[in-house]
């Protein structure tokens, strides 16, 4: 692949430009990036990553192999208006906005490879779990650019296109889930009375050390559970407290959640 195009230059963009760039999967040279009205942004992202912004250069559009839609889900009718007319006959269009269909996007794009994509905010640093689906157009030769790409910033996994809402509630929006479980340990533990620094430090090290020994030794989650827990001791008491709050339950209803946000997203396009 020579040329990507990003339109939308938000988080995500960012995000991803950032992993690609600095893993050296594509020459900064060859990223392009595009979005509706913020220059300021542009040059901001052009500055940082070494890219090169595309203003109103629409024709530009043709010259490049990839296009990557991230901009947020109400914008998607718009944002295939714009692009529609300059798309070359064999681009294949990569998208990372939560909920759209691939359907929707070769309704509006016309029947061309098509990918569309979960990715993470952690693709920031190389740490993203991402999923994807591909439409039959996208080569194998495309495809495995893509997952390169997405294995640049992470993890990916292909799965089937409708499970990708499930994905979206799972590591879309998983980081922030993990987000929430910090600010709230740290609230309650500074009630305790600990320091804020070094609750804060604390708290980001146990979950570091709680994902690598899942990632490092392959253990199932519920025996690293019970190595922790000795009988009639302080984990139990705080699982307990868990359980008595039906912690699974409230998992399960936040991921069911998201998930079906994700679907009328799509459907309401
Ligand atoms: N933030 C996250 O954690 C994740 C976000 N996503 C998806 O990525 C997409 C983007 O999300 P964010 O980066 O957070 O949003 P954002 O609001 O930070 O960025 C959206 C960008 O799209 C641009 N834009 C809007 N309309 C445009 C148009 N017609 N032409 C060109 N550019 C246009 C905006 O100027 C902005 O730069 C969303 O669809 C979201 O579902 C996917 C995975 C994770
Ligand atoms: O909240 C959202 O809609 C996007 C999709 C996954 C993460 N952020």
């Amino acid at each position: 692949m020579e040329k990507i195009l990003f339109v939308g230059a938000g988080q995500m963009a960012e995000a991803i430009i950032a992993g690609i760039v600095n893993k050296r999967v594509i020459y900064e040279d060859n990223v392009y990036v595009m979005n509706r009205s913020d220059a300021e942004r542009l040059d901001e992202l052009e500055s940082r990553y070494g890219i090169t912004k595309v203003c109103e250069d629409r024709d530009f559009i043709k010259k490049v192999d990839l296009v990557v839609l991230a901009t947020k889900p109400k914008d998607v009718e718009k944002v295939m208006e714009d692009i529609a007319p300059y798309l070359g006959e064999d681009t294949t269009v990569l998208s990372v906005i939560a909920g759209i269909s691939i359907n929707t996007f070769e309704k509006g794009l016309g029947k061309r490879p098509i990918a569309r994509s979960m990715p993470n905010t952690s693709a920031t640093i190389g740490k993203s779990a991402s999923g994807i689906a591909f439409n039959e157009a996208v080569s194998d030769r495309m495809q495995q650019s893509i997952l390169s790409l997405l294995n640049a910033i992470g993890i990916v996994k292909v799965v089937e296109e409708d499970d990708l809402h499930a994905v979206t509630a799972l590591s879309g929006s998983g980081p922030a889930y993990i987000y929430y479980l910090v600010e709230a340990m740290e609230e309650a533990a500074v009630a305790q009375g600990l320091d804020a620094v070094d609750a804060r430090e604390l708290i980001v090290q146990t979950i570091y050390g709680a994902a690598s020994m899942l990632k490092k030794t392959g253990e199932e989650p519920s025996v690293l559970r019970e190595n922790v827990t000795s009988p009639g001791g302080t984990t139990a008491a705080g699982l307990r407290s868990l359980e008595d709050h039906n912690f699974k339950t409230i998992i399960s209803d936040c991921l069911i959640s998201a998930e079906n946000r994700s679907r009328q997203l799509g459907s309401s396009k």
